[in-house]
C-alpha cells in the first residue's frame, strides 16, 4: 500500500496548520496537578499506597510481591503463581523429566489443570493443526504491506485473521476455546513470516518463509521458521521454551492482560481484544521495555569508560534519570515493577540462565555490567527519597541478554514475549466472557472543564 505523497508547500501548510494547534490543545489539555489535591483519583488505578484498585477476580495467575500487615505494605521476595503452581515447581518438573514446558504450560493456564501425558499429546497435535496460516495469508497480509515494527505487523495480523475466520462472532465456549487455541498456534509463524518479510523489503536480505514443521514444539517451531537454514539446537530450543514458560502469564491487572480484559468486557471479538493487548504490550514501560535495554546498554557502554568502576557506572544512570542521557525518557530499563518489590522471580531465574551462558560464549563483561545496573539502579531511582522504595529488577532486565545469547534479533524481542503471552491473554478473554456475572469494564473520570456556550462560526474570535 502506499501513501499518496503531498506536494512540499501543501506539506508545509499542513506543518504549519498542526503547529497551530499544538498551542490550542495545550490550553485546552492541560490538567492542572492541582486537582489531584482536591479529587480522589485512583491515577494509574492505584490507591494512595501504590496498591492497584481490585479490579476483578482470577484463577489464572497470581503475581505476589508484598503483605498487607496492620494496613500497611510490606515487601516480600516476589512469587508468580499458575494456576496454583510456582513457577518455579513448574520449571523444575518438566525440566527435571527433559520435557519441552510450554505446550503443558499453556494447557495448564488455559484450561486450569496440568495434562495427562495422553491429553498433552493430543494437545501437541491439535497445536500441529491449527499452527498453519489461512491460505494466502501470508502473501496478503504480510508480505504486501511489510513493516519494520513486527508488534505492529502483529496487532495487524490478529486483527486481519478475523476475516479469515468462519465463525468470528460466537461466543460460545467451544468456539472461544477454538479461537484462542488457533492464535497461541499461530503466532509463532505470523512474526517469524513478518521478520522475513521485514529483512527481505527493509534489509536488502533474501526471502525465505519455512512452513511450520510436524512434530516440532512451540519453541522448535520458532527457531526453525526464523533461521534461514532452519538450524538450532537442543540447548537453544529447551532455554527459548523457558523463557516462553516464564513470559506465559501475569495475573489480570498487567496493562495488556487488563486492555484484554477491558475490550472483551465489552462483548467484542477475541482478535479485536488481543490485538489490543497485542499493542499494549509493546509499549516501552511494558514488554518494549526488553528492546529498550539493550539499547539503554548500549548507551552505557559508550557513555562509560570503565564499566568496572561503580563510581562510573552510577554517574551515567544518573544522567540516564535526570533525562541527561540514553532516550531521554528518564526511565532506567529493566528496574522497577508496579508489585514486585524485593525480586521478581522470573529475573531471579533468567539471571541464574544467562550468568551459565555468559560464562560459556565469554560475554561474562556484559552479564557484570548488567548485574552492576540490577544494583545501583535503586539507590539512583530513590535518590533523595525520605522514605525508599524497595525497588527491584524485572525479567526484562535479563531476558535481552539471554536471547542475545540465543543469537536472536533485538527487533524480535517484544514479539517473543506477545508470543508467550498469548496463552495468558487468551485465558483472561476466555475467562472474562466466559463468566456470567462480569460486567462492563468502565471507570469514571472527574470532568473539569468550565461551561461554555455554543458560539456561532461568524461570531467566533
Ligand atoms: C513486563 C513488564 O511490564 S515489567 C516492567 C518493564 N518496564 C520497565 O522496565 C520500564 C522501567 N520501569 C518503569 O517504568 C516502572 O518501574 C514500572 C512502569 C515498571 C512500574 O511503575 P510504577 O508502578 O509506577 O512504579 P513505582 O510506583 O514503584 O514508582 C516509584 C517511582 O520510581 C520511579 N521509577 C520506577 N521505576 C523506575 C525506573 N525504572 N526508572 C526511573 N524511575 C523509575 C517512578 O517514576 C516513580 O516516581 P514518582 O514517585 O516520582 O512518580
Ligand atoms: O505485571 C505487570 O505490571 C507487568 C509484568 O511484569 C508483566 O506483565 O509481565
Amino acid at each position: 500500500m502506499q501513501t499518496v505523497p503531498m506536494r512540499g508547500d501543501e506539506a508545509a501548510q499542513t506543518r504549519d496548520f498542526i503547529q497551530s494547534l499544538c498551542g490550542e490543545f495545550q490550553k485546552h489539555n492541560y490538567i492542572d496537578p492541582s486537582h489531584y489535591e482536591h479529587i480522589d483519583v485512583k491515577r494509574g488505578l492505584r490507591n494512595a499506597d501504590g496498591t492497584g484498585v481490585m479490579a476483578g477476580i482470577t484463577q489464572i495467575g497470581n503475581v505476589q510481591g508484598y503483605y498487607i500487615q496492620d494496613g500497611e505494605r510490606v515487601p516480600m521476595e516476589g512469587r508468580l503463581i499458575y494456576r496454583g503452581i510456582s513457577i518455579e515447581d513448574l520449571i523444575h518438573g518438566f525440566m527435571s523429566e527433559g520435557r519441552f514446558g510450554f505446550e503443558e504450560t499453556a494447557y495448564l493456564l488455559l484450561f486450569g489443570a496440568l495434562p495427562t501425558r495422553k491429553e498433552l499429546a493430543d494437545f501437541n497435535h491439535v497445536l500441529s493443526e491449527l499452527r498453519p496460516l489461512p491460505p494466502n495469508f501470508t502473501e496478503d497480509m504480510i508480505l504486501r504491506a511489510p513493516g519494520r515494527d513486527i508488534m505492529n505487523r502483529l496487532g495487524r495480523c490478529i486483527l486481519a485473521l478475523y476475516c479469515y475466520d468462519e465463525d468470528p462472532e460466537s461466543r460460545s465456549l467451544e468456539n472461544e476455546l477454538r479461537q484462542a487455541l488457533q492464535l497461541v498456534a499461530r503466532c509463532p509463524m505470523i512474526i517469524a513470516h513478518s521478520y522475513a518479510a521485514k529483512r527481505h523489503y527493509f534489509d536488502n536480505d533474501s526471502l525465505y518463509l519455512h512452513r511450520p514443521q510436524e512434530g516440532l514444539s512451540f519453541a522448535e517451531n520458532f527457531l526453525y521458521a526464523m533461521r534461514h537454514d532452519n538450524r538450532f539446537t537442543e540447548r537453544e530450543a529447551k532455554l527459548l521454551d523457558l523463557c516462553m514458560v516464564v513470559h506465559a502469564e501475569h495475573g489480570g491487572g498487567n496493562n495488556s492482560a487488563f486492555a484484554c480484559r477491558v475490550l472483551s468486557s465489552s462483548g467484542t471479538d477475541i482478535y479485536a481484544a488481543v490485538s489490543a493487548a497485542v499493542g499494549s504490550l509493546k509499549g516501552p514501560r511494558h514488554g518494549g521495555a526488553n528492546k529498550k535495554v539493550m539499547e539503554m546498554f548500549r548507551y552505557i557502554q559508550e557513555g562509560v569508560r570503565d564499566w568496572k568502576d561503580d563510581g562510573q557506572v552510577r554517574d551515567f544512570l544518573l544522567k540516564l534519570q535526570r533525562k541527561e542521557a540514553g532516550d531521554r525518557s528518564g526511565l532506567i530499563y529493566g528496574m522497577g515493577h508496579a508489585i514486585y518489590t524485593l525480586s521478581d522471580p522470573r529475573a531471579k531465574l533468567l539471571k541464574q540462565f544467562a550468568k551459565t551462558l555468559a560464562d560459556e560464549k565469554g560475554m561474562l563483561e556484559e552479564f557484570e555490567l548488567v548485574e552492576a545496573v540490577e544494583r545501583l539502579a535503586p539507590e539512583v531511582i530513590n535518590g533523595s527519597r525520605g522514605v525508599p522504595k524497595p525497588l527491584c529488577a524485572n525479567l526484562d532486565l535479563y531476558s535481552g541478554l539471554v536471547y542475545r545469547m540465543l543469537d536472536i534479533p533485538e527487533e524480535l524481542y517484544t514479539p517473543l514475549f506477545a508470543m508467550a503471552r498469548m496463552v495468558g491473554w487468551c485465558a483472561h478473554r476466555v475467562e472474562e466472557v466466559y463468566n456470567p456475572g462480569n460486567k462492563i469494564i468502565r471507570p469514571a473520570y472527574k470532568a473539569v472543564a468550565p461551561l461554555q456556550k455554543f458560539i456561532p462560526l461568524d461570531e467566533r474570535g
